[in-house]
C-alpha cells in the first residue's frame, strides 16, 4: 500500500511532536523507525495507523485518509511497548478477537508461535508477565498479515533469544509475503540488518529517509591527520567529525573505497552510530 506523509504536524500544548513532515513509502519493505527519545515516532505510528487526527496535513493510504476508515483500519496493525490489550481478556480471547478483525489473519502462523513462545492461552492478560505481554503483541502482529504492520519497540521484557527468533520469523514472513513493515526500535544495532529503508526524525522532523544498502555503502568513518582528511572532506557532506592529537575521524558522504584510494583508513559506519551523529549535528 502506499503511504503518502503530506506536510503533517502534531502539537501538543506547546510541544510539537511532528513538525510539518513529508514523504512517500510507495512499497512493502521494512522500514526503520529511528530517532532519540521525544522524537515524534510514537505520534507518526499513531496518525498513521488511524488512532489519532493530525494537527494540521495528512497522512493518505492508497489515497484515503486512515481515521475512522475501517477499510484501512483492518488492513493497520500497531503493535505498541505495552498497553495493547485489555487486561482482563483472557489470551484466546485476545487473539480471537484479532482473528475476526484482521481479514488476512493466519491462524496456522499464530499457533505456531503461540507453540514457540510457550504462552498460555487461558492465562488473563494481566496475569502474563511482561516478556509474555509482549510475546502477545508479536504473535498478533505477525499472525495478523496486515499489508501495513508497525512494530514500536515491541519486546519489552523479551530475552535476547526471544527477540532473535521474532526477528528470524519475522524476516522468514516477510520473504514469503511481503508487506509494509515499519519497526521502531532502540535497539538498532540488533535490527538494522533487517531495515531495507530507514528514516530518521529529530524533534519532530525527518532528518533522513535513505535506502540501507545506500546508506551502508556510501557513508563511512574516514581517518587520518587532520590535513589529509580535512583535503579529503573538502567539497562532502559532513555528518560529524572528531579531532583528537593531530588525528581526525570524519563521518561523511562517500565510499570507503574513494576514501581508501586516497591513502585514508575508512570503514563503515553502523546504522546505530549514524543516527546518534544525524542527531546529534542537527541538536547542536
Ligand atoms: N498525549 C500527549 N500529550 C502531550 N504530549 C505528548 C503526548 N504524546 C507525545 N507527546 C510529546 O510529543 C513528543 C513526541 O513524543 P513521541 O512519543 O511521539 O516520541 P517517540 O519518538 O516515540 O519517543 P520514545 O522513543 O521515547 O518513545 C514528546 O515530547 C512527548 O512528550
Amino acid at each position: 500500500m502506499k503511504i503518502e506523509v503530506k506536510d503533517v504536524s502534531k502539537k501538543y500544548k506547546d510541544t510539537n511532536a511532528l513538525d510539518n513532515i513529508s514523504f512517500t513509502l510507495n512499497e512493502p519493505k521494512i522500514y526503520g523507525l529511528l530517532g532519540r527519545n521525544g522524537a515524534g515516532k510514537t505520534t507518526f505510528m499513531e496518525i498513521l495507523s488511524g488512532q489519532i487526527l493530525a494537527s494540521k496535513g495528512q497522512i493518505l493510504i492508497d489515497g484515503e485518509p486512515p481515521f475512522d476508515n475501517q477499510r484501512l483500519t483492518e488492513a493497520i496493525c500497531l503493535i505498541k511497548e505495552g498497553n495493547n490489550f485489555k487486561r482482563d481478556l483472557k489470551v484466546k480471547n485476545v487473539l480471537r478477537i484479532y482473528s475476526y478483525f484482521y481479514p488476512t489473519w493466519d491462524q496456522e502462523l499464530a499457533d505456531e508461535l503461540i507453540a514457540e513462545y510457550n504462552l498460555n492461552l487461558n492465562a488473563k492478560v494481566k496475569a502474563l508477565s511482561k516478556g509474555m505481554v509482549s510475546a502477545l503483541g508479536i504473535i498478533v502482529g505477525l499472525a495478523s498479515k496486515a499489508p501495513i504492520t508497525i512494530f514500536d519497540e515491541p519486546y519489552i521484557g523479551l530475552d535476547a533469544a526471544a527477540r532473535k527468533k521474532f526477528y528470524e520469523i519475522l524476516l522468514e514472513e516477510y520473504e514469503s509475503e511481503k508487506r509494509t513493515i515499519i519497526f521502531s526500535t532502540h535497539l538498532i544495532d540488533e535490527v538494522s540488518l533487517m531495515f531495507e529503508e530507514v528514516l530518521i526524525l529529530q524533534d519532530g522532523k525527518l532528518v533522513l529517509k535513505e535506502e540501507a544498502e545506500e546508506l551502508r555503502n556510501n557513508t563511512c568513518a574516514v581517518s587520518g591527520t587532520v590535513q589529509d582528511v580535512e583535503e579529503f572532506v573538502k567539497g562532502k557532506e559532513v555528518i560529524q567529525s572528531k579531532n583528537l592529537a593531530g588525528m581526525m575521524t570524519a563521518y561523511v558522504y562517500g565510499s570507503i573505497e574513494q576514501a581508501k584510494s586516497a591513502g585514508l583508513s575508512a570503514e563503515g559506519i553502523p546504522i546505530q552510530e549514524l543516527m546518534i551523529y544525524l542527531t546529534e549535528k542537527k541538536g547542536a
